[in-house]
């Protein structure tokens, strides 16, 4: 008879930031709030790199249970024989570092998008994975979502005939009412010391659309490394201000057209009035996805023969009604867990291949355009005592 007992898994927190706290809120709901009785998740540990006090402050501030350890660096965290796992929630400039930090130390690891700045640190993360038999997965989380999931069944079901093209855009417009742009210069998102750019903090979920719709579903034998062909303009700091990017798959006349932008917005007024974002068009019809690309909401099927009728289908993220909380991140944390109960070092809807072709898009993407970092961040040689690591902060 199945074990009515979920299993538990015991996460470490690396890093204190916006997305450590919106994460960990959701691993604070009830699972059975979204209606998940195999898994659940306790918070273990959190650790900040800028002090003890700060990841004290974050577990209190959370109300995360009390027994949760306070650390000051993130060598202590991933020394924790009580952490299972590792959530990595770093700027992208230190996931290579970070993730392979908890690797080395034989450490579970969920790591934030983009997994990594270059395909060369992915690969080396990889590899360390199956050297440590670690599990090891990029925190997309939007794969995960039952919306995803649902539009990867229909498609391959055929509901929309042959996939030929997907549009897809993640764009976020920086301007401000009081005239000021969202982000300072020092700002993850603009700047270069922390991989800042437009590519690997949005367009990232414009190319997973892209890959979720046209090479996950693919079966193995069939999948084909893309050719990509980028257009780039600069921020004045250097980094990616808007980036298109279309990957052909040739084999399978199929093409991604990957948008994104800091200075224009894929929803102009915030209420979803311009239309989806997210264009999924096959021979026979067209699915096309409401709300941002991280975090889809509901999605409508047009067939070509469908006399214009077309239901709008929602897909509300549950929240906790004892907490009124309720992202969705919760869902990937869900299959981190599953496949640490089963054993798996890999998640099959996130598969390791599929982050490292995505990186080696970007890095194609950048490259065309001209778009470099710093050999702090993009050195694949690990070195614990990189300040990546320990916690000064490059300007
Ligand atoms: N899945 C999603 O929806 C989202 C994912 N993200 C991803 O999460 C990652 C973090 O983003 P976010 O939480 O917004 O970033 P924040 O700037 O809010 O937090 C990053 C944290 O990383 C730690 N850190 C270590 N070194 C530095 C440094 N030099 N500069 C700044 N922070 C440093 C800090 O924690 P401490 O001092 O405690 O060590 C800091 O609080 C990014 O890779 C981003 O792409 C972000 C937003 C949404
Ligand atoms: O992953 C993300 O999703 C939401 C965005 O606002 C954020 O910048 C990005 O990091």
């Amino acid at each position: 008879m199945a074990s009515t007992t979920p299993y538990t898994v015991r996460w470490g927190i690396m890093a204190t930031g916006w997305i450590a706290e919106t994460f960990v809120k959701d691993l604070l709901n009830d699972p059975a709030a979204r209606d998940v009785h195999d898994v659940r998740h306790e918070v273990a540990a959190v650790a900040s790199s800028s002090s003890k006090d700060r990841a004290a402050t974050f577990i209190k501030d959370l109300g995360v249970p009390s027994t949760a350890k306070a650390y000051g660096t993130y060598q202590e965290l991933v020394d924790d024989p009580d952490v299972d796992i590792v959530y990595v929630a770093t700027p992208h400039s230190h996931h290579y570092q970070n993730a392979m930090l908890a690797l080395v130390a034989g450490k579970h690891v969920l790591c934030e998008k983009a997994l990594t700045v270059t395909a060369s640190q992915a690969k080396k993360l990889v590899a360390m994975a199956k050297e440590k038999d670690v599990f090891f997965m990029e925190a997309v989380w939007t794969r995960y979502f039952p919306i995803s999931i649902k539009i990867r069944e229909l498609i391959k079901a055929g509901e929309i005939g042959t996939v030929h093209r997907v549009i897809a855009d993640l764009s976020v417009n920086g301007h401000q009412e009081d005239g000021k742009f969202a982000w300072a210069d020092s700002h993850r998102m603009v700047n270069p010391n922390l991989a800042g750019g437009a590519l690997l903090d949005l367009g990232i979920y414009a190319l997973t659309w892209v890959f979720q719709t046209l090479y996950h579903v693919q079966p193995e034998e069939e999948k084909e490394a893309p050719t990509v062909v980028a257009a780039v303009n600069k921020y004045h700091t250097g980094a990616d201000e808007t980036t298109s990017i279309i990957v052909q798959f040739p084999k399978h006349k199929s093409q991604g057209i990957a948008l994104t932008s800091l200075v224009v917005g894929s929803d102009v007024d915030g209420k979803g009035t311009g239309g989806s974002a997210i264009r999924i068009q096959g021979s026979a019809g067209e699915i096309q996805v409401m709300g941002p690309a991280y975090k889809p909401l509901a999605y409508k099927v047009i067939k070509k023969d469908g006399g214009g009728q077309a239901e709008v289908v929602d897909c509300p993220v549950p929240k906790d009604p004892a907490r009124n909380w309720g992202q969705g991140m919760f869902w990937e944390a869900d299959e981190c867990a599953r496949c640490l109960r089963d054993g798996k070092k890999e998640s099959a809807t996130m598969p390791w291949g599929e982050s490292i072709a995505i990186m080696e898009v970007m890095d194609e993407a950048l490259r065309q355009g001209g778009v470099t970092y710093s050999d702090l961040i993009t050195s694949d040689i690990f070195d614990a005592q990189s300040e990546l690591n320990t916690g000064n902060r490059p300007s």
